[in-house]
């Protein structure tokens, strides 16, 4: 890999550790899985520390939080490289009351995601990561969640931005910036 920036390497290993599947989890639905990443220890690991750089060269985090299931993977991850505290924001009904909770649409489902008052404390710098940026919801419910205790989100990270279903511009308007590794 040398002589690739960084921000080319990351495209490069994500996008050739993605497993495409027609019709999931609906007709018409291209579902995109980052399994081949998760389990490929060298590729893994490379994205994790590239990103963890850029992240610190932009001045770091308190705390990384991930969005239930597929984000907890590459939340755990990063916050671990980073040193920094890891939130997992959970889908409705795992977390004894009392909670915080914002509901959503997705490309194919509705979802509703909840984190504890106590996860995050008033000023946190949080960075937001998961593995697709869709149509935003998940994203933009995530930065609600953070915003109504108090925490800061500074930045977030994903694998794959589907740039047809508007996630970018859902970000925009929520006034939230994120950085991904490819688009389609
Ligand atoms: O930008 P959006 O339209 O909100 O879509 C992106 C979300 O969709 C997927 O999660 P999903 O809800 O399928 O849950 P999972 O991680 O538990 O499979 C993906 O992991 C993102 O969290
Ligand atoms: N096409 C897709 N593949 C994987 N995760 C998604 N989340 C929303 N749309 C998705």
């Amino acid at each position: 890999m040398t002589g690739l920036t960084d921000q080319n390497e990351i495209t490069s290993v994500v996008s050739t550790h993605v497993l495409e599947t027609p019709d999931f989890p609906s007709e018409g639905v291209l579902f995109r899985d980052f399994t081949p990443l998760f389990c490929d220890g060298s590729a893994f690991a490379r994205v994790v520390d590239l990103i963890a750089e850029q992240v610190t060269a932009k001045g770091g985090v308190d705390l990384v939080a991930g969005i239930e299931a597929r984000g907890f993977l590459l939340c755990a991850a990063i916050g671990y490289k980073l040193g920094a505290g890891v939130v997992p924001i959970r889908k409705a009904g795992k977390l004894p009351a009392p909670t915080v909770t914002e509901s959503y649409a997705l490309e194919y489902a509705e979802a509703t995601i909840e984190i504890g008052p106590h996860a995050v404390n008033k000023g946190d710098r949080v960075l937001l990561v998961d593995d697709v940026l869709a149509t935003g919801g998940t994203m933009v419910a995530a930065a609600t969640l953070m915003r109504k205790l108090g925490a800061e989100v500074v930045d977030s990270w994903v694998l794959l931005e589907i740039e047809a279903l508007g996630g970018a511009k859902a970000m925009q308007a929520a006034d939230l910036t994120f950085n991904t590794a490819m688009t389609v």
